[in-house]
């Protein structure tokens, strides 16, 4: 009998289904493992944006993680949209806790501008959340928002890690993605220093990347793979979704999950 390895995601529900929660879920079993989740915040959202989001109440929170972790236990864990000071706090006092990896994606704004974290928990992101991550990965805005490093090439993404790493995480993952030409990502701990460069697919359809891409790396993780191992076949993973994304409703469409299945 084949049991998965377990990994939980602490996120947002996306009720349009390509980020968030339900990007996590998908590419959690995509890469063969059980998905669990512990749901945050809930979002009415679609292709346009972000039409209205309520948090969860952190009592929701703790019970959710408890129920998981007391009985059924993780193997890997990866947050997302923790939207509020102490649903962050909440959630960094629960993964200290957990003796498992923790991939961290400090996620600040929605793809179409709208902020899914609250500009006061910035602070508690920096000095609770990003302690407890075995990875943590984020993309250029949110590292200028979290250390004021505006990054613009290649150096400039060395010394965005360094800046992230400075919080404590123990490896930081900077997407680059955002800059022009072949997507690259920087992994480093602060003595090594692993480049993922892609291949970029020219596809408007990318909603859900970030999440799907920590997800990813939570899964490799949960399976065995080391740190870098595990965000190599995570970009490989990510890049195949991003080729097939499709269009949904009038505006962005999802990355495809199930690339991989045809
Ligand atoms: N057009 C593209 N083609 C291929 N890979 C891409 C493309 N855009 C981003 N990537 C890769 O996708 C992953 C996610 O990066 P990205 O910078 O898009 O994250 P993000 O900004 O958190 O996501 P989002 O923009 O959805 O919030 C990275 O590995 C990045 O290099
Ligand atoms: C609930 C929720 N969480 C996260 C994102 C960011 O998505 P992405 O993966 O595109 O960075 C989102 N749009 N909605």
């Amino acid at each position: 009998m084949r049991i998965p390895p377990r990994v939980l995601t602490v996120a947002g529900s996306d009720s349009g289904g390509g980020a968030g929660i339900q990007a996590d879920l998908k590419t959690m079993l995509a890469l063969g493992t059980h998905g669990m989740s512990v749901v945050t915040a809930v979002t009415a959202q679609n292709s346009l944006g972000v039409q209205g989001a309520w948090e969860l109440p952190a009592e929701a929170v703790r019970a959710q993680f408890r129920s998981i972790v007391d009985d059924i236990g993780v193997q890997a864990v990866k947050t997302g949209m923790l939207a509020s000071p102490e649903l962050v706090r909440t959630v960094a006092r629960l993964l200290a806790g957990v003796d498992a990896p923790v991939v961290v994606d400090p996620v600040g704004v929605s793809k179409h501008g709208d902020r899914l974290l609250a500009a006061e928990a910035l602070e508690s992101v920096r000095e609770r959340l990003l302690p407890t991550a075995t990875v943590a990965t984020p993309n250029l805005d949110e590292v200028a928002e979290l250390t004021g490093v505006k990054v613009t090439d290649e150096d400039g993404m060395r010394e965005a890690a360094r800046a992230i790493l400075a919080y404590g995480p123990r490896w930081a993952l900077i997407k680059g993605g955002h800059l022009p030409g072949a997507p690259v990502d920087l992994l480093s701990d602060g003595r090594e220093e692993h480049w993922f460069r892609g291949a970029r697919h020219d596809n408007r359809h990318t909603h859900g990347t970030g999440c799907t891409l920590a997800s990813a790396i939570a899964a490799h993780l949960a399976k065995g793979l080391d740190v870098p191992q595990a965000v190599g076949a995570a970009k490989a993973y990510v890049t195949g979704a991003i080729a097939a994304g499709f269009p949904l409703g009038a505006g962005i469409g999802p990355v495809d999950h199930a690339w991989q299945w045809g």
